[in-house]
């Protein structure tokens, strides 16, 4: 079956990410349709390295599916390189992530991995962070209250109802943000009482991201 010319460029990002796995190591993944095709590629290697720490449920069985071996995170020492995907990406590779509800075991993966490779398409490379609704990841009973404190803060949220994240909390989407520092944003979004935390990458963003275009991928760094 042939693929879409997005799902082509997902796959062609996602590939690229193989070169910076480190031998004999675990390596972290994330979630999401472009990560699935990190997961099927990975897979072609999986005696080279030890096995992985997994963002999601989802990823979880894809990565069991293929034999590999997903630890518990609090049994690894070192993880070098986190691969994950974004909704959208900017000059200085800060994030909003979340779209497939995953953020939060996400955000901790990230924070333990030394170096964090976003990989893309190129539909979610952003002059500016916010035209895609920035994910809030709530303990279930705080939900109006936080919708209430994001209001003052400017944005409109939306509970994405009928879904319970890995975690067993909620999401609130946050439309119409206009976010001209993302790294505060994100702080003020997660000092709001019965917030687990939010889909902007900011303070931890990525290292490196890797960008399929029509003409290839590129590799960009920070700016
Ligand atoms: O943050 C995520 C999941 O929580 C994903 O990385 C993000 O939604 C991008 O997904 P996709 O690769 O399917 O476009």
């Amino acid at each position: 079956m042939s693929l879409s010319p997005q799902d082509a460029q997902k796959k062609a990002a996602a590939e690229a990410a193989l070169d910076f796995l480190q031998p004999g190591s675990v390596v972290g993944v994330g979630t999401g349709s472009t990560v699935n095709f990190f997961i099927d590629a990975l897979a072609q290697r999986k005696h080279q390295f030890e096995g992985a720490v997994s963002s999601s449920q989802a990823s979880t069985e894809r990565l069991q599916a293929h034999g590999i071996e997903v630890f518990d995170l609090n049994n690894v020492a070192e993880l070098p390189v986190y691969v994950d995907g974004a909704d959208e990406i900017n000059e200085h590779l800060q994030m909003v992530k979340g779209g497939g509800g995953a953020l939060t075991r996400e955000k901790i993966i990230a924070a333990v991995a030394d170096k964090f490779v976003c990989v893309v398409d190129e539909s979610k490379w952003v002059g500016r962070l916010g035209t895609f609704p920035v994910p809030v990841e709530v303990i279930p009973m705080a939900r109006s209250y936080v919708a209430r404190q994001i209001v003052k803060l400017g944005g409109d949220p939306e509970w994405r109802q009928g879904v319970v994240t890995d975690n067993g909390n909620w999401i609130l989407d946050v439309h119409h943000f206009d976010i001209l520092n993302a790294a505060e944003l994100e702080r003020q979004l997660n000092q709001i009482t019965g917030v687990v935390t939010n889909g902007l990458f900011a303070n931890r963003n990525a290292d490196v991201a890797i960008v399929a275009t029509a003409n290839g991928t590129e590799t960009r760094k920070r700016k």
